[in-house]
């Protein structure tokens, strides 16, 4: 049975350790049969559901999706990121997803990211390995990531390269921003918001970094959006690329919504965040396990050299996603890295009417639901008694082929109507990084230091990947 946790001894267990957090809340998960309730402290009042209960999952995030929106207190917890999609429910929601959905379902998107990857791949990725390789660089791959991923995203918003990553790795005030905005979200997550909102409005901590943060992410989403507005206009634009910003400047988007100036900046502002730390989480804890786990590399490695000798040596970038979709062992180990370390290790959710979750479990309005993706991966209950362990071959059929994906078991990109816009498009680009310098470089990691995740709302390594690289 479900059993009622105070308040008080929860956090006094995760406070010295918090970067376990999402392993105690697997572990608390485990032992209450996948669900368990918190009731509301005399401070914050509200209740608290925590479940990573597959019935539970689909009926909140599907089936009784109306009954379950965000809510109020996200938007305030994101509220650095504005009016766009992820901070919106109801009605303004359904208008922005439309949109959202016709730019990510449109063929011209496609075509750009493959133009995308393949630009941060050779221009970014290659040209920083080559350096790094011939200098005997010690650094830290997750950064590396974090700044390619910054790059893309940057392109594919405002079609105008960042260039975050480059060798010497100079400071990024975008991309500490983001990292700020990160922490403090997810503090903001944990703290009542009577606390936060108290030290916002004296400005200390985490709050007045916060402030740091969202003005420089609004400065640079403004100046990228204001410079590409004036290159749509221009004779010489490249008629090809199709990033967000002018995506939204076309009539029948202006049609179906009304783009403000404050809508475009903010969207720029939403999936620099969304797109960036979320595929560049994935990578980190992708090459840190196959790192780990040697034969996984190599398999993956003959894969991809398989591949390359039946096409001698073309399409070598791997940019094209037909192309990609044939590298079923590599697109196994990245989902089951996701299954294991989901970049997004929780979402948030808060009822609006009362209802009876699928477990049995009695719902008021105004409960917050936590829907915790750490945790569900780790269920024996689930994924069996060999759960912990890092083996794609799990999601392989006995032929070879890829196992169809139980929606409610893996929620990696999350599930329902609010999935991950930017799946494909995430997916592709993990893909098309990891087939490209899988078969050109070799990595060793350079830190004995346990790894483990970061407290945060990306699911970071804590103290990076830190590598040395060689070319093969
Ligand atoms: C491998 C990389 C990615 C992962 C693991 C990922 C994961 C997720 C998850 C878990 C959610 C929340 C779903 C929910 O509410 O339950 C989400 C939402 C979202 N993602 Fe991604 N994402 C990735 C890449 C991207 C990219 C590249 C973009 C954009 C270019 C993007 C844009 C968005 C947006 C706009 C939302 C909000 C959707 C809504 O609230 O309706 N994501 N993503």
């Amino acid at each position: 049975h479900p059993r009622d946790w105070p308040i008080v001894g929860i956090l006094s267990v995760w406070f010295p350790s918090l970067g376990h957090i999402y392993e105690k809340l697997a572990e608390s998960l485990a032992r209450n049969d996948r669900t368990f309730i918190l009731k509301g402290s005399w401070f914050s009042k509200q209740d608290v559901i925590f479940t990573c209960d597959p019935p539970n999952l689909h009926h909140i995030m599907s089936t009784n999706f109306s009954n379950y929106p965000k809510g109020p207190l996200m938007s305030s917890i994101f509220d650095v990121y504005g009016e766009m999609l992820f901070t919106t429910d109801h009605d303004e929601w359904r208008r922005q997803r439309r949109v959202t959905n016709a730019y990510f379902y449109d063929k011209r998107l496609s075509q750009f990211s493959q133009k995308v990857n393949k630009e941060i791949i050779e221009e970014g990725l290659f040209t920083f390995l080559d350096h790094a390789a011939k200098e005997g660089l010690v650094f830290d791959l997750q950064d590396v990531f974090q700044r390619s991923m910054l790059d893309a995203s940057c392109i594919l918003t405002t079609g105008q390269n960042h260039h975050s990553l480059q060798v010497g790795l100079p400071h990024d005030a975008a991309l500490e921003a983001i990292n700020m905005a990160n922490d403090q979200i997810f503090m903001r997550h944990i703290l009542p918001q009577k606390i936060w909102k108290f030290q916002r409005w004296l400005g200390i901590w985490g709050e007045k970094k916060m402030k740091i943060a969202w003005r420089i992410l609004d400065d640079v989403s403004k100046e990228y959006m204001n410079r590409r507005k004036s290159e749509i206009s221009s004779p010489i634009e490249d008629k090809e690329d199709m990033d967000a910003v002018k995506f939204s400047q076309e009539d029948r988007v202006w049609k179906s919504i009304e783009v403000t100036e404050n809508l475009v900046r903010d969207t720029v502002k939403g999936i620099l965040f969304a797109g960036t730390d979320t595929t560049a989480t994935v990578l980190s804890w992708f090459f840190w396990l196959i790192l780990e786990n040697p034969r996984v590399e190599q398999k993956i490695r003959e894969e991809i050299e398989q591949y390359l000798k039946q096409n001698s040596g073309e399409n070598n970038l791997f940019t094209n996603p037909e192309e990609l979709n044939k590298l079923i062992y590599l697109h196994a180990a990245i989902y089951e890295t996701m299954r294991l370390y989901p970049a997004v290790p929780f979402q948030s959710r808060t009822s609006t009417q009362p209802d009876v979750l699928p477990s049995g479990h009695q719902v008021s309005p105004n409960t917050r639901i936590v829907l915790a993706y750490y945790a569900i991966g780790r269920m024996k209950s689930i994924w069996g008694e060999d759960c912990l362990e890092f083996k794609p071959e799990r999601w392989l059929s006995d032929k070879g082929g890829l196992i169809p994906v139980q929606s409610n078991k893996f929620l990696a990109f999350g599930s329902g109507p609010r999935i991950c816009p930017g799946k494909e498009v995430g997916l592709n680009r993990a893909k098309a990084v990891a087939a490209a310098i899988i078969p050109k470089y070799s990595f060793k990691i350079m830190r004995n230091k346990p790894v483990m995740p970061a407290a945060c709302a990306t699911l970071y390594l804590k103290d990076g990947l830190i590598v040395r690289v060689n070319k093969i």
